[in-house]
């Protein structure tokens, strides 16, 4: 088939890297929209939330993949063989790895994962994060990154400083087929909105909590329904998941003050992404080894 020059091209995305590389910010940025969950800690991205860039000449749809890392539960199984999923379904992969961290066994892992996994599929390598370090180091990281695997395409870029943001863009819908828009105009992304109201509860409830919390935390809607009579209230009912006793108390805070943070900050996230006021009910529960559980992962929607 040959190619014109012009053609609208459409395909799916996703980038891979090792936790805390910047692959949610990434994302975020490109699709311009607050879809994908960032956090200061690694591996808080559970779901492949999809974010959709619309241009002129391409539509670009980004799957967000959770961190890989070698699994130690069910858990970590699961998240695993939803990535390998993701990897095989995607035209194109962003490898991203940060500028000012030295390239290491996680991502050669990472690298011989997408060898074996997705021979087929180009894989961009993005070095994140250049704002953090001086034009040397970023041309060394690129030097360092050559050695990894075949790229198709390599590129420095900074979130927090917009460089080469677009560049990237451009690099990701070269790789995509020739193929009409595939999502209507606007559309930011086909996740279900209840996943994303969990997604939120689960972030404002992550902020600030130090230690292995991440991975011990999990929130359910329970009900979401508009207030009978108002088109402009909605009743969000949810359970953020805690593994111990002593955990529900971390969550909880003294006097129950910092669950009313929680509720206050997602309430805020919440309003943004449904457009309407919500009234936001908070429990938390203690789900006893819930990771290693398969019927309570399925019943937390892994
Ligand atoms: N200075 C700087 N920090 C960044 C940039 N992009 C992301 N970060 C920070 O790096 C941290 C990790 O970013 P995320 O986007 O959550 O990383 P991730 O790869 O999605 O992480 P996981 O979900 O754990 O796999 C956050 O604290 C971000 O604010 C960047 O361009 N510059």
């Amino acid at each position: 088939m040959t190619s014109t020059p012009d053609a609208h091209r459409s395909g799916f995305a996703c980038f891979v890297g090792r936790p805390n590389a910047g692959k949610s910010t990434l994302m975020n940025d490109l699709v311009g929209s607050k879809v994908a969950i960032t956090s200061s800690k690694p591996q808080t991205t559970r779901h492949a939330i999809r974010g959709i860039v619309h241009r002129e000449d391409a539509q670009l749809i980004v799957v967000d993949t959770p961190g890989l890392h070698r699994p130690r539960t069910l858990l970590g199984e699961r998240l695993n063989d939803l990535v390998h999923e993701t990897w095989s379904e995607v035209d194109v992969i962003g490898f991203c790895v940060p500028a000012d961290q030295k390239v290491g066994p996680g991502d050669r892992y990472i690298a011989e994962q997408l060898a074996k996994v997705a021979r087929r599929t180009p894989v961009v390598g993005v070095v994140t994060k250049t704002d953090l370090v001086g034009k040397q180091q970023v041309a060394e990281q690129l030097l360092a990154l050559q050695e990894l695997m075949d790229f198709a395409e390599l590129v420095p870029v900074s979130a927090v400083d917009d460089y080469q943001m677009n560049t990237l863009a451009d690099l990701l819908v070269s790789q995509l087929p020739e193929g009409p828009q595939l999502y209507p105009d606007g559309e930011l992304t086909d996740e279900p909105e209840e996943t994303l109201v969990a997604e939120m509860i689960r972030e404002a409830a992550l902020e600030g909590v130090r230690d292995e919390l991440p991975h011990s935390l999990a929130v359910t809607i329970e009900e979401m329904v508009p207030r009978d009579g108002r088109d402009d209230l909605v009743d969000v009912h949810a359970v953020v998941h805690v593994e111990r006793q002593s955990q529900k108390s971390i969550v909880i805070g003294r006097g129950g003050e910092r669950l009313r943070e929680v509720g206050t900050t997602a309430r805020k996230h919440i309003q943004a992404l449904l457009g309407s006021k919500i009234y936001l009910d908070l429990h938390v529960k203690v789900t006893k080894d819930w990771q290693r559980d398969p019927r309570q992962l399925r019943k937390l929607g892994f």
